[in-house]
């Protein structure tokens, strides 16, 4: 698939998976669930779309604790292999997050800047809490003003593909992450 296209693998499906494990595990012990509790009380995680679909998805499976799902999606300015602004909201959270702990749940944070942005918007709706939780970090991100409790790999500040993230619209549907060939965008 995508002959020639990828440069190398920079993390594997099988990385993916057992990191996805370990990362449901930490978010199982920071959101246990009260014996009892209300429906109101489950974890919602607010996903960005499209990057983070895939990574959503496979982390709410993994999660031994009652989750629910809202996505957003946020139009962004930039060319498409470097960093970018966000412009609006394209689409908003189907349902109020007052009171309620809400995770973000994105497949990488580069310049930090949608990030940023998202974490005031939802801030301004005064959840009860408000993490983050990145499959992936690039060194720009890691000096933020925003802290990111969960991270699965931080990595070089290389333009990657697969599993939800893309070039073009195209290599969402690769089930590991890959370095895209220079020679495809220059
Ligand atoms: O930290 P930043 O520099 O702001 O970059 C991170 C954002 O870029 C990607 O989204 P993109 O705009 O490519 O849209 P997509 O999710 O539809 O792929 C990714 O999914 C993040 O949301
Ligand atoms: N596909 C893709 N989107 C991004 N958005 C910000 N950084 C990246 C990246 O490395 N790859």
């Amino acid at each position: 698939m995508y002959d020639g296209d990828i440069a190398s693998v920079v993390i594997s499906e099988d990385r993916i998976r057992a990191r996805t494990i370990e990362l449901a595990a930490e978010l199982a012990q920071r959101y246990q669930p009260a014996p009892g509790k209300d429906p109101e009380e489950d974890l919602l995680l607010v996903g960005v779309l499209k990057g983070a679909m895939m990574f959503m998805t496979d982390l709410a499976r993994a999660l031994p604790i009652p989750t629910q799902m809202e996505f957003m999606a946020v139009s962004s300015y930039g060319s498409s292999t470097s960093s970018s602004g966000v412009g609006r909201i394209l689409k908003d959270l189907d349902r109020d997050i007052a009171d309620r702990d809400v995770l973000i749940v994105e497949d990488i944070i580069d310049s930090g800047l949608t990030l940023s942005w998202l974490v005031r918007n939802l801030e301004a709706r005064n959840p009860r809490s408000l993490e983050i939780c990145t499959l992936l970090r690039k060194p720009d991100a890691i000096s933020m003003q925003v802290e990111v409790s969960h991270v699965g790999f931080d990595i070089p500040n290389d333009f990657v593909v697969g599993y939800g993230l893309e070039y073009d619209e195209r290599y969402r549907d690769l089930p590991y992450i890959g370095l895209l060939d220079p020679k495809v965008y220059c």
